[in-house]
């Protein structure tokens, strides 16, 4: 932002005042980043000698014989060898992630001193839909009037709402949620300091005010009044719902295949103070590429630029609602705070966290390994990875700008700026005057903005605003757009109640499908010439271990490599009465320090619980997303790569199913398909191993000590054994509807009879 008028304090070293008293502060957790390095030097060398005695053993067999025997061992030893540098590799990039974790603090109480309400700055959230069958929208309404009543000055913050498919329904929802929002929800959450402004959760018990007793009688009569205008909101949406002539109307075909729309919500009443509602669905036609939400949101950026122009912007997906009213002015404690220039911070992210989570999250669907350690990890480094929902980001950064440069040069012709901006002759003057939105005659046209052809021929997802090339934009987006570039980030996790709330997909097939689009979008990524981060030279200049994180991310899927490799050969060898690891006492010391490891990041997240549960959860989770969703990701991607199929984003389903098996804790199989093939087949043909393994040592009784040198095998197996019991429950002993469907299960049984009759013969 150029204009220092915007800031809560303007560095200023002239002065010969006290500085005025920081917005923020940050702490390093010096005992934890000793800790986290002592372990990562241990396990390094563990793997490393592990490694050494393999090729040691390897050179000893490769000199001693050339028997056909001999030749097939050296084969395993080279495809263990590699396995082990695979996984090394990416553990390696992963430390980056425990390099200097830090902790950060806002202080409202201290920006709102230095900067009066009035004077703050605009802020525009922009909230995307794509399907309202897939996203009720109930759903996405609620996190339309959250965020409608953030605490922050009314006329100062502005709310889009992106529907992809253009839906009457959701637009209806829209205007009735206006409504309640305008006249009911958001002078009630103000006037009594509600803490919590998303209405289905505060109306459901989320009921703390900060009152107090004070007004506490007033409170329960409008608190009433308030909830049966909900539960009007709800049944009117419910009544739309079954209307064939709103539903009905709007086939399945037409979400694909409608003009572009845009209205500015407004009530008939003119209520003062109440943030602006505009309802945008961007044009869609088949033979138009849309980049799914990367191209929303960019639509959404030119016509919020056009109405508000906010130089700040909050991204929201519909999933995801306000928990807390306090997330716009701890998120401009930071933006606002006094930097030495060039100032640099782009983003605010907050955590993902999550409300229908189960406390037996056999998913892993917390994604704590994220936001509960790598993000504070990273945070230390140069600011945590944008994390497509719940950050506050700079709209000039989006641009273009860097730190140090506008995104406008000043020569910069009007012409120049078209063919970056597109032809609109509005938004190119929303450049000139960031904050400022334009004359009320402006706002027509906006449909224009939000059109298909728009974009054509403009630098609109490659060198303006959230990035085309991945699915995953928000990944790609981060590191191209604003670290390569620079930019740094902040993560801001409040404590204890957070900011924002989403909800987890709860049944196997629809985490196992999210997994594949974010691994298959990662690694097209990692493994790009052009836009992989290891050959990303500003960003490898700015921060070496950012880029590892980076790196990390987009080379995760071919973990899926190694854990194949680690499910077959000792299985082989075993059948084969052959001894797959040469240094058992080394092998067990760094399987034991990987699981430590693991098992102290849990502690660490826990702050200092130890939580078996979780750990036991994310193992499991971890092989069985290694032998799917990464497997099934490296071929997408590498389809991708080879130009055969584009990448697609299968949106997570929401609310609809029933996730009451996912909160007992048993794993719900509906709907699974081939992508679960890979990891049923192996845990079948694991468990025959262990059985004929056992069954052909015990009865060839040779000699005694060589059980030793079979037990990191047999072990190893055995724990897969208990890692995949899920599975072999689901196939063998379940009868219920949510078991492994009989068709995976009788595939399952046939893939491992074939391959197990391979490895014996
Ligand atoms: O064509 C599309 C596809 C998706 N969306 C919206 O994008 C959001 C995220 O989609 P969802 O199906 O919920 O995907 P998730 O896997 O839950 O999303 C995670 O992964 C995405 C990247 O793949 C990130 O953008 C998200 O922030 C992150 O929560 C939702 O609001 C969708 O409505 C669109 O607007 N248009
Ligand atoms: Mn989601």
């Amino acid at each position: 932002m150029e204009d220092g008028a915007e800031k809560a304090t303007t560095p200023d070293s002239s002065s010969s005042q006290a500085a005025p008293p920081a917005l923020s502060a940050v702490y390093v957790n010096r005992r934890l980043v000793a800790g986290n390095r002592a372990m990562a030097a241990v396990h390094v060398a563990l793997v490393a000698t592990v490694i050494g005695q393999r090729a040691l053993a390897l050179l000893s067999a490769g000199t001693s014989s050339a028997s056909p025997a001999s030749r097939s061992l050296q084969v395993q030893h080279v495809a263990m060898a590699l396995a082990d540098l695979t996984l090394l590799f990416v553990w390696a990039l992963s430390q980056s992630g425990l390099w200097r974790p830090v902790t950060r603090a806002a202080f409202p109480g201290r920006l709102l001193a230095a900067v009066p309400r009035g004077a703050l700055p605009r802020v525009d959230v922009l909230v995307v839909t794509a399907d309202p069958d897939k996203e009720p929208p109930l759903g996405v309404v609620n996190t339309v009037v959250s965020a409608m009543a953030l605490d922050y000055p009314g006329g100062k913050l502005s709310v889009y709402l992106s529907d992809d498919a253009g839906s009457p329904l959701t637009l209806l929802a829209a205007r009735k949620a206006y409504a309640f929002a305008a006249r009911a929800w958001v002078p009630f959450c103000r006037r009594h300091s509600v803490q919590c402004p998303w209405p289905d959760r505060y109306f459901a018990g989320d009921d703390d005010d900060a009152d107090g007793d004070r007004r506490r009688e007033e409170l329960a009569e409008e608190r009433a009044r308030v909830r049966k205008l909900y539960e009007k909101l709800k049944a009117d949406i419910e009544a739309a719902k079954n209307d064939e002539t709103i539903s009905g109307s709007w086939s399945k075909d037409k979400r694909q295949n409608h003009d572009a729309y845009v209205e500015i919500i407004e009530d008939g009443d003119g209520v003062e103070e109440i943030p602006a509602l505009v309802y945008v669905a961007r044009e869609k036609r088949r033979a138009w590429p849309h980049h799914f939400k990367a191209g929303a949101l960019n639509a959404l950026l030119r016509v919020s630029g056009v109405v508000s122009n906010a130089p700040y912007v909050l991204v929201l997906d519909c999933d995801m609602a306000c928990n807390s009213r306090a997330s716009a002015l701890d998120a401009m404690c930071f933006l606002l705070d006094r930097r030495p220039p060039p100032d640099s911070l782009a983003f605010v992210q907050f955590p993902q966290l999550f409300h229908n989570l189960s406390h037996k999250d056999i998913y892993a669907n917390e994604l704590r390994y994220i936001f509960g350690t790598r993000w504070f990890g990273l945070d230390g480094v140069r600011g945590p990875p944008l994390s497509g929902s719940g950050f506050y980001v700079r709209r000039d950064a989006l641009y273009g700008a860097t730190p140090t440069a506008d995104f406008m040069p000043d020569a910069t012709a009007v012409a120049e700026l078209k063919t970056r901006f597109g032809h609109s002759d509005r938004l190119v003057a929303s450049l000139r005057s960031p904050g400022v939105p334009p004359e009320a005659e402006a706002m027509m046209s906006l449909a224009a903005l939000a059109s298909c052809a728009y974009e054509a021929g403009t630098a609109w997802g490659a060198g303006v605003g959230f990035m085309y090339q991945s699915v995953v934009e928000d990944y790609f987006t981060g590191f191209q757009r604003f670290f390569a570039r620079g930019w740094t980030s902040a993560y801001c996790y409040p404590e204890p109640r957070p900011a924002f709330l989403g909800s987890v997909p709860t049944n196997l097939n629809d985490v196992l499908v999210q997994n594949k689009r974010w691994m298959s979008g990662m690694l097209a990524v990692g493994v790009s010439r052009r836009h992989s981060p290891l050959a990303c030279r500003p960003l490898l200049r700015a921060s070496l271990l950012q880029a590892m994180a980076y790196a990390y991310f987009g080379f995760a899927a071919l973990c899926a490599v190694p854990v194949l490799c680690y499910a077959t050969l000792p299985q082989l060898c075993l059948l084969r009465g052959v001894p797959l690891f040469p240094c058992p006492a080394a092998t067990a010391a760094a399987f034991a320090s990987s699981l430590l490891q693991h098992m102290a990041e849990v502690c660490v997240s826990r702050r200092g619980r130890l939580d078996l549960r979780t750990w036991w959860n994310e193992q499991r989770f971890w092989v069985l997303n290694a032998l799917t969703a990464q497997l099934f990701g490296c071929v997408s991607a590498a389809q991708e790569l080879l130009g055969a199929r584009a990448l697609d984003f299968d949106l997570t389903s929401k609310a609809a199913v029933d996730g009451s098996l996912y909160q007992d804790g048993v794993f719900d199989f509906t709907g699974c398909s081939a992508l679960l093939l890979p990891a049923t087949t192996l845990s079948v043909l694991n468990a025959a191993a262990i059985v004929a393994g056992t069954w052909k040592m015990s009865s060839s009784s040779s000699s005694s000590s060589g059980g030793f040198h079979f037990a990191p095998q047999l072990f190893l197996m055995c724990y897969g054994a208990a890692l995949s019991y899920p599975l072999l429950e689901g196939m063998f002993l379940r009868r219920d509807p949510a078991r492994v469907p009989p068709r995976i299960t009788a595939l399952s049984v046939a893939l491992a009879a074939v391959l197990l009759a391979a490895m014996l013969g």
